[in-house]
This record gives C-alpha cells, structure tokens and sequence, in this order.
C-alpha cells in the first residue's frame, strides 16, 4: 500500500469530531502507540482513518517513520509518553520490562494490551496481568488481541469484527470500547483483567466450534445409511431374496457420503439467504439476528469443511471402485473408448477444477500473504484460508471420477 493509500480514510465519515463519546475521550482525540512493528502499523493506519490522531513512540523513530501514515507523528518513546493518556502497548510480552524507565511517565494513564501468547495456557499470569504488574500505577486494559494486523490494515469484515476487552477499570474499559467502536469494531465487554488469560487464549483455539457440525454430520450419515441400507440392501433380500449384503461396507457407505455433502453444502449456504431475507424484512443491517440464525452462521466453515470432507471420501471410493474391479480386462477397453469418447467433458471439467483452484488460491492468498505476523496468528489464517470453496472443489473432483463409475459401463 503507498503512503498516499494509507493516508487515505477507509471509513470516511466515521470522524471523531462527530462522535459525541470520543470528544470526551481524555486524551483529546490522540491516541499514542508504543513500538513500530506491524500491529502498530496497521493500528495507526486504522486510526488515522478513523479520524483520531496518532503519536507513535518508536527506540528508532528515523528509521520507522517513512512506514506510517503521514498524519501519524513517530517519535521516541520518551517524548510520545508526554502526548496523550492513552497507549497501545504494539510490543511482545518480552520487551515490556525495557519500558520500566517510562513507569513515571505512564503513571494515570491507560495502557492497552494487545499482545498474544505462543501456546494455550491457563495457569501462566497472562500478559496483561503482567504489564500491570510493571505498571501498578497505570491503567492496564486488554483488548484487539482476536484483531489481526491484516484485519485492522483491511478494515473490519462481518467475521472477525468483535473486539473483546477487559479491565479492572470500568472507565478504562468503556473508553477503549468506545475507540473500538469509532474504528468500526464490536466490543465486547469481558469484565475484569482476571479475563484477560482467557481473551489471550482465543487466537490460538484452531478451528473451534466443531461440537454441532460433527453431530451433524454423524446424524445426517446415520440417517442417509439407514435408508441407502434399505433400498440397495434389505429391500431386494425382502422382495427378491437377492444377497447384496457385500454391499454394505463398501457401496451403501459410498452412495451415503455425497447425499451428507449435498445436504451439508445446502446448509453453508442457506443462512446466508435466510440472513438476507432477515435483514429484508425488517429493512436494515444493524438488527441482530436470532440466536439460532447467528449459530449457524458462526458454524459455517465447520460444516463446510465438514461437507468437503464427505465429498472428497466419495470421490475417492468412486474412483477405488472400478480399481477393485480391474481384473475385469474388457473393462479397460471400454473404458478407454469412452475416454475418447468423452474427452471433451474432461477438459471442461479440467477447466472448472482449474477455475476452482484459482479461486481457492486468490481467497486463501491475501489472508495468507498478509498475515504479518505468522507466528502467532497462523491459526487464525488457517481458518481464513479454508472456507466453503473447498466443497466446491470437492464436487467437481466427484463429478469427474464419476465419468468412471462402474455403473456406466456395459454388462456392470
Ligand atoms: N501482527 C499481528 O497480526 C498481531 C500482533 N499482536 C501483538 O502485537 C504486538 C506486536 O506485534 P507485531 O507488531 O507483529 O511485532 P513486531 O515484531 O513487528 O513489532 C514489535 C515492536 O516492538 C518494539 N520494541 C520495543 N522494544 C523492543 C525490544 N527490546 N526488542 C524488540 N522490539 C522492541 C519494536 O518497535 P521499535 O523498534 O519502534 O521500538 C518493534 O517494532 C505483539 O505483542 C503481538 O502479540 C496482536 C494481534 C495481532
Ligand atoms: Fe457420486
């Protein structure tokens, strides 16, 4: 992004002189940044579209300066103390103590923790706790830790919206829910600073909420079973005392599978229209949406993994099946003719998997590409990266393996 870009407002008309709350903000509308590295960046980026002004407190402010936006000043720690109350701490855990010569400076005033952690734990002192054990006399409040740098650089998108923070400070608290508001963030009021352990653990949960879909899925599976069992096996023993009971491993389970991946990509995509007709019905965004409807919104990446997962076992069952039966050497002979035959129906749908690939590689790249810091928030782009496209992917693979299920060929 050039710098004429980032001096540019993403939310133009989100101005703090418009916000009444803001204007009451203690620091007069600055707010200062502590360290340079990419949150800080993406931070000041942030705030200075959202109309605040930003002092930057950087060991090296020559050297930094030229990456922030113009309207941000960077300057040394020392002096950027001076400017404002209010401070991101944009710095890992390990340097916090080399602010220790500060702690006069920073006496009174609020300190944001934005830090994560590297591993889950529960018992370990968070880092909020941490900092404000370095700072007793300032005001620590944790919150925009779940907020990527990319996220915060980008702008807040339906996903990854809320904001959860925390303080021992009820004031503190409202203040910095009420910047995360002006910069186009949910906050969430988590209560005291003994929560801050468990808001620093939320990144680093992979893939979580997986409990409803995979009962789904179980469920959905059981119930598709028990009636392909009844059709291909229990009905033709009944009626025609016809043995089909080899088909229970291997066959029943395969014609299972697309109909629980069918019905599960059905259900990624029909709370989106129930959402839109929501949001049609009562003629506005900025309404909540029932529970239920939000929990299954939330889920959708869960069951359209879920619904992959299904898809890409099928496609491989088909394409097992006719293996098995190789022995079978007049089959590779038809086979190849009607290859030949159908050739073209394979390039197209070489074409449509290509199509899809690309896609799959344009939407998981930017999240990819632009995690700014990989370490910490590889999970959170795991999840970004692998969303529903990956069933899209799925059926088309099991659309081409199909051409050679055994059905198709003569005397089968
Ligand atoms: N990147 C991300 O996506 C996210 C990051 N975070 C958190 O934000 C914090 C900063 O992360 P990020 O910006 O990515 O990290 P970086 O490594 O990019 O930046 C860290 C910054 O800390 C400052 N710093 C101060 N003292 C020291 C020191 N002794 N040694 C090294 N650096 C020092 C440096 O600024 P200077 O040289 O100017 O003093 C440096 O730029 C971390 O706590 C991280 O957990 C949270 C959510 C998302
Ligand atoms: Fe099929």
């Amino acid at each position: 992004m050039s710098g004429g870009d980032m001096a540019k407002p993403l939310l133009g008309h989100r101005h703090v002189e418009s916000d009444t709350n803001l204007a009451l903000l203690p620091s007069g509308g600055t707010i200062g940044i502590l360290g340079s590295g990419d949150f800080a960046r993406c931070l000041a980026t942030r705030l200075v579209c959202s109309g605040f002004k930003v002092v930057v407190g950087s060991r090296n402010p020559k050297r930094n300066a030229g990456l922030f936006p113009a309207a941000a000043k960077v300057t040394c720690q020392a002096e950027a103390v001076k400017k404002t109350d209010i401070f991101f701490v944009a710095m890992f855990r390990e340097h916090y103590s080399t602010l220790c010569d500060l702690t006069d400076a920073l006496a009174g005033k609020i300190l944001v923790d934005v830090s994560n952690k590297v591993e889950m734990s529960h018992q370990q002192e968070s880092n909020a706790g941490y900092l404000a054990s370095l700072f007793p006399a300032s005001t620590v409040v944790k919150g925009f830790n779940v907020i990527s740098a990319w996220t915060l650089q980008s702008g807040p998108r339906d996903g990854n919206k809320q904001v959860l923070i925390c303080s021992d400070n009820q004031e503190a608290r409202r203040i910095v829910a009420e910047l995360a508001r002006a910069m186009g963030f949910t906050p969430v009021d988590m209560g005291s600073l003994s929560s801050a352990c468990e808001i620093e653990n939320v990144p680093l949960r992979l893939l979580p909420a997986w409990k409803i879909p995979i009962f789904l899925a179980l469920g959905l599976f059981f119930c598709f079973y028990t009636y392909n069992f009844v059709r291909q096996v229990l009905h033709p023993y009944i009626r025609e005392k016809k043995n089909k009971f080899y088909k229970i491993p291997i066959e029943v389970v395969n014609t299972t599978l697309p109909c629980v991946a069918y019905v599960m990509l059905s259900l990624v995509y029909l709370p989106g229209v129930l959402a839109a007709s929501f949001q049609l019905y009562y003629g506005t965004k900025y309404r909540r949406f029932p529970d239920w409807l939000d929990q299954w919104l939330q889920h959708r990446k869960q069951i359209g993994l879920l619904s992959f997962f299904c898809a890409a076992l099928h496609a491989m069952y088909s394409l097992c099946l006719p293996m098995r039966r190789s022995h079978r050497y007049l089959l590779l002979n038809e086979a190849v003719k009607q290859v030949q035959h159908s050739s073209f129906i394979y390039v197209s749908f070489g074409i449509m998997s290509l199509g899809l690939l690309s896609l799959l590689a344009i939407t998981s790249l930017p999240s990819i590409s632009n995690s700014l810091n990989w370490r910490e928030f590889s999970f959170i782009q795991v999840r970004l990266a692998i969303n529903g496209e990956y069933s899209g992917l799925a059926l088309s693979l099991h659309a081409q393996t199909s051409f050679i299920d055994p059905p198709q060929f003569p005397g089968w």
